[in-house]
């Protein structure tokens, strides 16, 4: 089934009449994006957000998805975490183990007399999931973070973007708060605007828990493709401020996505989209 797009100069939106649509479209565009990328460079660098978005994506782990995207070639990486145990229920890496990684999965399957207990739904490789230490603090965590990705940088793994000396990640995917905030980039918090670091820390979060570590908007705006994620109707002044206002302030740091070199597209729900003027 075909979605309606529209072309504007943020970018293009994608606004779909129920939640069910936007997530088929949504991992639809996933996989296309993976495809693309393994054809080319032979793995696909993804970094994920934590938040309502995540269960957006689990029909990735359903069929025909968890068969057809060459999931050995994911390597998989955190925008933004909280700075909690991986145990923890604000954890955003536990939200994506069980959302997408491991999405309803406690099975047993009986063969032979062997028992065969599986993780994992979608089989990415253990050692491509890159999550951060979480006995660190955010600091340490945010510091080592960076230094593991540019290891990955140095290699190639991870491209190089030709406009900065940031990471390329083929695909960068983000959800938006209420209040406009992305990753852990906060309206007038001075993360925003980290230039010179590729992940910072903060530990005064306005929204719980305090202590993050989070991609700056640079390394955001190198990616190869950004997705913006954003549903409901308590979102639709900030999609408005986003999408539709001119001003450059830090307001609403997603009106601060804009990629260099890349491809910018919306994913809403109608209800996010209901301030949003006229498409251009
Ligand atoms: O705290 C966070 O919030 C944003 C938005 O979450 P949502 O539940 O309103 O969609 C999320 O994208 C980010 O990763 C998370 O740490």
């Amino acid at each position: 089934m075909a979605f309606p797009r529209v072309q504007t100069s943020r970018g293009e939106l994608r606004i779909h009449e129920s939640l069910d649509d936007l997530s088929t479209d949504l991992v639809e565009y996933i996989s296309e994006l993976s495809d693309a990328s393994v054809k080319e460079r032979g793995v696909f660098t993804i970094a994920i957000s934590g938040g309502s978005l995540i269960g957006l994506l689990g029909k990735l782990s359903e069929a025909p998805y968890n068969k057809t995207i060459d999931w050995v070639k994911w390597y998989i990486f955190w925008v933004d975490e909280r700075v909690v145990a991986k145990s923890h229920s604000d954890s955003n890496y536990k939200l994506a183990k069980e959302g997408l990684l491991t999405k309803g999965l406690v099975w047993a399957v009986v063969v032979y007399a062997y028992v065969i207990v599986s993780d994992q739904m979608v089989p990415v490789i253990p050692s491509h999931v890159h999550s951060i230490n979480d006995s660190l603090s955010a600091e340490d965590a945010a510091s080592e973070y960076e230094f593991g990705i540019r290891q990955l940088v140095k290699t190639r793994l991870i491209n190089v973007s030709d406009v900065s000396d940031c990471p390329k990640f083929d695909l960068i995917l983000v959800g938006m708060g209420p209040d406009g905030h992305v990753a852990s980039l906060f309206p007038g918090h001075h993360a925003l605007g980290v230039k010179e670091e590729w992940v910072t820390f903060i530990t005064d979060s306005p929204k719980p828990p305090p202590e993050r570590i989070t991609f700056t908007m640079p390394v955001i705006n190198s990616a190869s493709n950004v997705v913006v994620v954003v549903t409901g109707g308590e979102k639709a002044e900030a999609v408005h401020q986003a999408i539709n206002a001119n001003a450059n302030d830090d307001s609403v740091p997603a009106r601060m996505i804009s990629p260099a070199r890349g491809k910018l597209v919306w994913f809403l729900d109608k209800q996010a989209a209901v301030k949003l003027e006229a498409a251009e």
